[in-house]
Parts: C-alpha cells; structure tokens; sequence
C-alpha cells in the first residue's frame, strides 16, 4: 500500500513537472514533432553524429531558438542568444565534461591558476614563449622541411599530420618546457614504412578511441551508462579506456620530466635557457599547493593536466590547407611582410627601430584577416552546452520564461556559417575582414567571429592561438610556398585519422 502511495505520489510529481515544462515553453518551435515529450529524435542525432545537420535545417525553418527535447533547446542568433547564455557564464553540463576532464576542482580556481599567463601582454612580453616559437621554426620545423625537400624532391607532406607535429610540440613546450616536450617533428616523414615507428601515430590513434562514438553514453545517457555499469555491462569499450590511459601517462610523463627540471634548477642551481622552463607548469603545480594543500601529491599532479589539444591543430591544419589553395594569399603575406621589412628568415627578434618582432607581426591587417578567415571557417562544430540557472528564469532569442536547468547549446557554425550574416559563406575569403573594420561596431552585428566561444568558460588559449599563428604562418611564407594537391573529397571527420590535407612546399624562389 506505502508503496502504491508512493509511486502515484512521483508519477503526480513527475506529471507536474512535465506539464510545467511543456508550458513555459510552448513558445518555442520544436525542431520534431515528438520533441516536445522527448529527447528521442536529438538523441538520435547525436549518436549518428548529425545534430549540426539536424539543427541547420531546424533552425532555417523555425528561427533562432528551437526546442529539441523537453527540457533542451538550440539557439543560433548572436546578440539575444548566444552572448545571453555564455557571456553571463551558465554552467556546463555536469556529466558532459566529466569523461573529458583532467581536473578534479572547481573551474574558477583552476582557471585562476593559469589565466595571467595566457593574458595578451604576458605572452607578448614572455621571453620564455619567444625562445620556444624560435626553436620549433627554427630548429625544428624548417629543418625537417628543408629535409623533406632533399630526400624527396616533391615535398609532399600532409597539411594535418604537420599541423599535429608543429602544435604538439609548440604546445608541450610552452607548458612544460622544450626540454620535456615532445619531439613529432623529429618523426616527420611521408614515407608509410616509416610511420609504424611514428609516435604522433599512436597519439593519434589513441586520441580518436577515446573520443570514441559510445563516449555518447556518459555525455548524454549517464544515468543508463551507470545503470549498465552497475549490472556489470560497461558501454565504453575497452580502446576508450587503453586511449585515456595512454594520453593520462603521455602527459603525465612530461610533467614528471618538468617536475624533475624545476627540482634540479631550484635544489642543484641548473642553469635553464628560458625556452627550457616549464613556466607554466610551475605556476599551476605551484597554484595547487597554496589552494588545495590537502590533496595528496598525485592528486596535486593531476590537477596540473591540461586540456589543450582540441581544436588549434585542426585549425592550424585547415590553415595550411587554405593558404596551399590560395597561392595569392601566401604571396600577400609575404609582400605585407616585406613592405614592414619584417625578417622571419632567422630568429632575429628586434628590427633597427628596436620594436618587437611579435607586437610587428600582430599589428599586420592581412595576416590578421587570414587567421580570422580560418577561424571562420573551422571549427564550427564543437559542443558548447550550457545550462541554465537553478534559480531563476531567463529570457533568450525573444523568449521569456525559459525554466531553470535547461540545457542550451549553440554551435560556431550557425555564427560562422550562416548565409543571411555572410556573403558567400562557404568560401575562404581574407579580403572580407579587411573591409569589415572591427572597431567598437561588434555588439550590434551577427556577422562576428566566436570560435573561442565567450564569458566566463571562454577558451583560454585564445591570445596564444594568435601568437602562434601568426609566427608560424608568416614564417612559413617567407621561406617555402604551399601548393594544394587534389583531395579525395570523402565524407570523413575533419581532423579524424582518416583525414588528409594533401599539399606540397617547395622554396621560395
Ligand atoms: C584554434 C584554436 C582554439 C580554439 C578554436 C579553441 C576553442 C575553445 C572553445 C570553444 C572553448 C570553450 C569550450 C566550452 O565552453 O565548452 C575552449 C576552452 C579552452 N581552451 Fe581552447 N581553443 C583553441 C586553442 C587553445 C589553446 C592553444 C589552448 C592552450 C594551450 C587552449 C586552452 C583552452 C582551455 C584551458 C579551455 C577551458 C577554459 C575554461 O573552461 O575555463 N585552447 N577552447
């Protein structure tokens, strides 16, 4: 009997709740027909990996913001939608980032560690950053470039595979030192045989298991995924687990090697070039002594893993992809090098005015507009759920009302992508910057670049992204010119193994 009374008792519960839902939104079209009672149809799209295609067709029929489960809605304008629910910083899903997440501790203060560090005028003025930009150009990258037109006439390479090589290493270094970054440079070769040896392969091939397609299960079924688990079935397969051990050990490895650097420099007085310190490291591990003294030492060290790999080595791939078939723009960017009389042929960082070479290369419109141009075009399909606040209300995309705990998401792509924002939307045009301006005008337009996403989650790498970008490119256009080879146009996962970007680089003559 307690028990019939309790059932009857949360199926009213559960009735109200429901009915609650369906009228606060009733306003907002739903993408199906059965979205309104369910998540069916999303979830579906999820798992075939079609939800961006889904939701372009929903919201060109529907408007700016659509419903797709009871409690779930996509929202695609910028200016009442997206910086409403990120610029005012709404928390992310909780068991979304679980699997994904290094961290153990709140995000503010892990945030806090590191944040001064990634600031515009810190990277500007770190002597450590500019030692290690000149040691991948110079010491790494254009050897192995200068190699590879030696041993094979062509100069074929693969744009991603480079791009992994060159962002890897870039970044590794920057955070743990060159010293103990890793090498993939080194492994640079387009002879197959060769590959089996290739760490950056295995990398590769353990980063895409772990990103596996039944990672599903934890982001948007965790309750089903527990339930499994608890009856013994675990969803994740086994190379989800093999992957995240590997890149857990791979990091790990590097940081052991920085800790080891920082006790000979402060116990045995070594003495470190400054490309060779792990500053960033040493700044978080030191963070997370002051604010979370009560964690043991392993905990400590996996508070100091970093989550950095994502999106810059697909970008920076495209980007070689796009300039390899634009020839034109390599040459603007070397003609706007030269009319600045900015050497990038060697690491020479002070021009005879005695300014700095990095504050020159970020003050040039062209190379600007062509970083831009990339991050327009790619990424645009990262997940960026939010949710709203359990305490209140908010109004989003002229609609009032929407309850608290309601999942949002927005993707780059409705941003980036759409026709009614941007003029011939699909086609890599620099030229479009240059004729926007960017002063002051951003907050009353649609047609802004927000691959970074915004508030309080922003990516943190942003100002790096620049840097680097701008280094590596304008020093690859000085020395070598990229030329596009046909692709075979398959329908696989940008930046996937599978993905190739074929190009070939011979000298500048
Ligand atoms: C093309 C380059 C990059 C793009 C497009 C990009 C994009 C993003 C986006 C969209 C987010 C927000 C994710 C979310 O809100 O759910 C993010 C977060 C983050 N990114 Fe990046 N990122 C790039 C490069 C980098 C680099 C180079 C680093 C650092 C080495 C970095 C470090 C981070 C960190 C630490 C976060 C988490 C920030 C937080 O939660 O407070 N990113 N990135």
């Amino acid at each position: 009997m307690t028990l019939l009374v309790l059932v009857l008792l949360a199926l009213l519960y559960y009735s109200y709740f429901s009915l609650r839902l369906l009228y606060s939104l009733r306003k907002v079209p739903a993408a199906h027909w059965s979205s309104r009672f369910s998540s069916a149809r999303i979830l579906w799209a999820r798992w075939t990996g079609t939800e961006l295609k889904f939701l372009i067709e929903a919201h060109s029929r529907l408007g700016p913001i659509v419903l797709v489960g009871p409690q779930d809605l996509s929202v695609s304008s910028y200016q009442d939608g997206i910086r409403k629910v990120y610029d005012t910083g709404f928390p992310k899903p909780a068991p979304f980032y679980s699997m994904f997440n290094y961290y153990r501790s709140e995000h503010g203060i892990r945030r806090r560690r590191t944040a001064a560090l990634y600031s515009k005028s810190a990277l500007m003025q770190s002597k450590h950053l500019r030692e290690v930009t000149d040691c991948i150009i110079y010491e790494r990258l254009f050897p192995r470039l200068e190699s590879l037109l030696v041993s094979c006439g062509t100069g074929r390479i693969d744009g991603l595979d480079l791009s992994y090589r060159i962002c890897a290493d870039y970044l590794s270094s920057f955070l743990f030192g060159s010293c103990n970054s890793t090498n993939f440079l080194s492994f640079l070769s387009n002879r197959k045989a060769e590959l089996n040896n290739d760490p950056l392969e295995l990398w590769r091939f353990h980063y895409e298991n772990m990103s596996c397609r039944e990672a599903f299960f934890v982001q948007e079924m965790p309750g089903l995924y527990k339930l499994f688990k608890a009856l013994g079935t675990n969803l994740l397969p086994r190379k989800y687990s093999d992957g995240t051990e590997y890149l857990e050990n791979w990091i790990s490895t590097m940081a052991d090697k920085a800790d080891h650097t920082i006790t000979l420099k402060h116990s045995k007085g070594l003495n470190l070039e400054a490309k060779d310190e792990p500053v960033v490291f040493e700044t978080a591990k030191e963070a997370v002594k002051k604010d979370s003294p009560h964690l043991s030492l392993e905990a400590q060290k996996m508070q100091v893993q970093s989550e950095m790999f994502d999106h810059v080595c697909l970008v920076f791939g495209y980007a070689l992809w796009y300039l390899a078939s634009h020839p034109d723009a390599q040459q603007k960017i070397h003609a706007e090098l030269e009319e600045h009389k900015i050497d990038m042929t060697s690491p020479i960082h002070q021009d005879p005015s005695g300014l700095d070479r990095s504050s020159r290369l970020d003050s040039l419109p062209y190379l600007r507009a062509v970083i831009d141009e990339c991050l327009r075009m790619r990424p645009t399909s990262t997940l960026l759920p939010r949710i709203t606040p359990p305490d209140r209300s908010i109004s989003v995309a002229g609609i009032d009302n929407i309850p608290p705990n309601t999942r949002i998401n927005s993707f780059q792509w409705f941003v980036h992508r759409d026709p009614t924002k941007w003029e011939n939307v699909n086609d890599w045009d620099p030229e479009r910057w240059l004729s926007m301006g960017r002063s002051g005008k951003k907050h009353d337009r649609e047609d802004v670049l927000w691959p970074f996403a915004s508030g309080p989650r922003m990516c943190l790498g942003n100002h790096l992204t620049y840097y680097f970008m701008q280094h590596v490119l304008a020093a690859i256009c000085s020395i070598f010119v990229l030329s596009a080879l046909p692709r075979d146009e398959r329908q696989c996962t940008p930046g996937s193994p599978e993905d190739e970007l074929p190009i070939t680089v011979v000298l500048r003559a």
